[in-house]
């Protein structure tokens, strides 16, 4: 039975109108009714099929639309402080808090540099290392909505300031622990403990947040490298398709993430940062104590009094110390790059390899692969030298930097007013030390050079380690790839508001196919 104006369907059958207004299939034909002009709308049954299908469109559209409506967004957060050699930086994470479970994108909401130096240097005065990291903390506490403080993990890592302080000192290091736990214990956060990362933890982390931010890692796709240069310690950590772990097992380590296994080669190299690479390079031509030394790798002018006893003052060079040296050296720049190369190799070891290749200093490294995003030191040196694109030949790089170190002390200073004359003295040596570094050290063409980027942030997050530790701790990556719903939100919704409207679109046509009184034409009454 259909609700419709009723006409002939197929000779000898006739569709016939009862009162109540329904349709019955007859043999007979209907009376002949008057000739009478009507307007086929304005019938009860067309009515009732236009309202009924109107209300059923809206029934499922609102249906569709409200059950698969996102909630509204809630997030979770996540504190992670990197206690560095040179200073600490504290971050907050955030990600929807419904897609706790793996498939929502982790993201960087708020930074904080802390005043002053790396929690390393308060060896002498612990509890000031507690007290540096408050400010940065209370701002925490207002970046967190209220509600979530005391389920937010906040995490503490320490890396290369704090390896070589343990090494020196352990004593002095468990105060300096000590003191940063007291005072982050005092934040209404779930305080998760401080520690010292490894070199390897160090190198892998930093991996996992640069191919998590560029979502390699859940799309399955070939992953980039990650070099890391700090102030105390460097580390490079690729994916080689010729790796054989067993050729030097500590250089391994391997993952399973989104149901993709990676066999991650990593190293770090304590005291080749690059504070601690200047160090040694100072160590290396002051060996023999002498009262002044014109340095390649700073600029022609440069003149400072440094002091003996502040330059042997870490475990990276104090084997170094010359005897009775004197209490201060003049310390004179030259500007030389290319004579600062063969400073900066110096802090290198080429000749011993006891694997079937080698970066330096007797690590094995297999051969270079892929593309690498080079972060930390890397960028802030590169950025200052105008060097970070990817297109800028390696050639081009060192007459760059060669004219730049030629460039006059106070010619440097005059251009740079702002920028400390600390760091400014510096770049010279930095920029040289990067190429030499990257070149000499881990290998890198001409050619290869150019596959490296110099990245500060992905999407708005910065690179480094942090995110990966805390993606790790919070166990954020799923070793297996998450079961996903074959359409998202968006697309669910339009599905059904298509195939409403096209249902809707049906049954207008099927009443003008198959009703004649539903078409504008004089109806006999
Ligand atoms: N705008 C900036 C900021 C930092 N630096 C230098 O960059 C180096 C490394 O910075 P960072 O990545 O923060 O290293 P740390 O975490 O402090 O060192 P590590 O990882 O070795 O502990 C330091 O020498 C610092 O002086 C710089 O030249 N210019």
């Amino acid at each position: 039975m259909f609700f419709c104006q009723c006409a002939p369907v197929f000779p000898p059958f006739f569709l016939s109108r009862q009162p109540s207004g329904l349709c019955f299939l007859s043999v007979f034909p209907p009376p002949l009714p008057e000739m009478k002009e009507k307007n086929p709308w304005h019938t009860p049954a067309t009515i009732i099929i236009t309202v009924i299908g109107v209300i059923a469109i809206v029934a499922l559209v609102t249906v569709a639309v409200l059950q698969n409506r996102p909630v509204l967004q809630k997030y979770k957060y996540g504190i992670v402080l990197d206690a560095g050699s040179s200073h600490t930086a504290l971050y907050i994470y955030e990600w929807p808090a419904e897609k706790d479970n793996n498939t929502g994108r982790v993201e960087q909401k708020y930074s904080c540099k802390v005043k002053g130096k790396g929690i390393s240097s308060y060896a002498n005065t612990p509890e000031k290392a507690g007290e540096s990291l408050n400010e940065c903390m209370q701002e925490s506490v207002k970046q967190v909505p209220k509600e979530r403080h005391h389920e937010t993990p906040l995490y503490l890592g320490a890396t290369a300031g704090m390896r070589l302080l343990n090494l020196e000192n352990s004593l002095a290091s468990d105060k300096v622990f000590q003191a940063v736990e007291k005072a982050l214990q005092g934040f209404p956060f779930s305080f998760q403990g401080a520690r010292i990362l490894s070199g390897q933890e160090e190198g892998a982390f930093g991996w996992v947040t640069v191919n998590y931010l560029d979502d390699r890692l859940k799309q399955g796709l070939e992953t980039t490298g990650a070099l890391d240069l700090g102030g105390a310690s460097t580390q490079i950590s690729f994916v080689s398709d010729n790796y054989d772990i067993s050729e030097s097992p500590s250089n391994s380590v391997t993952f399973r993430l989104y149901g993709n296994d990676y066999n991650l080669y990593t190293h770090s190299f304590l005291c080749y940062g690059k504070d601690q690479a200047l160090l040694m390079a100072l160590a290396h031509q002051t060996k023999s104590g002498p009262k002044t030394i014109v340095d390649p790798c700073f600029h022609p002018g440069y003149l400072e009094q440094k002091q003996y006893s502040v330059l042997y003052d870490s475990p990276c060079v104090s084997a170094r110390k010359p005897q009775n040296p004197t209490t201060t050296f003049s310390h004179t720049g030259a500007g030389n790059f290319t004579q600062c190369q063969d400073v900066v190799k110096k802090v290198f070891n080429f000749t011993s390899c006891q694997y079937s290749r080698c970066s330096f200093n007797d690590v094995f490294q297999p051969p270079l692969q892929g593309t690498y995003g080079a972060f930390s030191a890397y960028y802030f040196v590169m950025d200052f030298l105008n060097l970070t694109d990817a297109s800028t030949p390696l050639e081009t790089v060192k007459q760059k930097l060669a004219s730049y170190c030629a460039t006059p002390w106070n010619q440097i200073v005059q251009q740079h007013p702002t920028i400390k004359v600390k760091y400014l003295s510096e770049y010279c040596f930095s920029g040289t030390y990067i190429v030499t570094l990257l070149t000499e050290g881990y290998n890198f063409t001409s050619e290869s050079y150019a596959n490296i980027n110099f990245i500060k942030e992905i999407k708005g997050s910065d690179a480094g380690w942090t995110l990966g530790y805390m993606l790790n701790l919070t166990n954020m990556i799923p070793a297996e790839a998450p079961d996903l719903p074959p359409l998202p939100h968006a697309g669910y919704v339009s599905v059904v508001t298509i195939t409403a409207l096209l249902l809707f679109v049906l049954v207008i046509l099927s009443l003008f196919c198959f009703c004649p009184g539903f078409k504008k034409q004089p109806h006999i009454v």
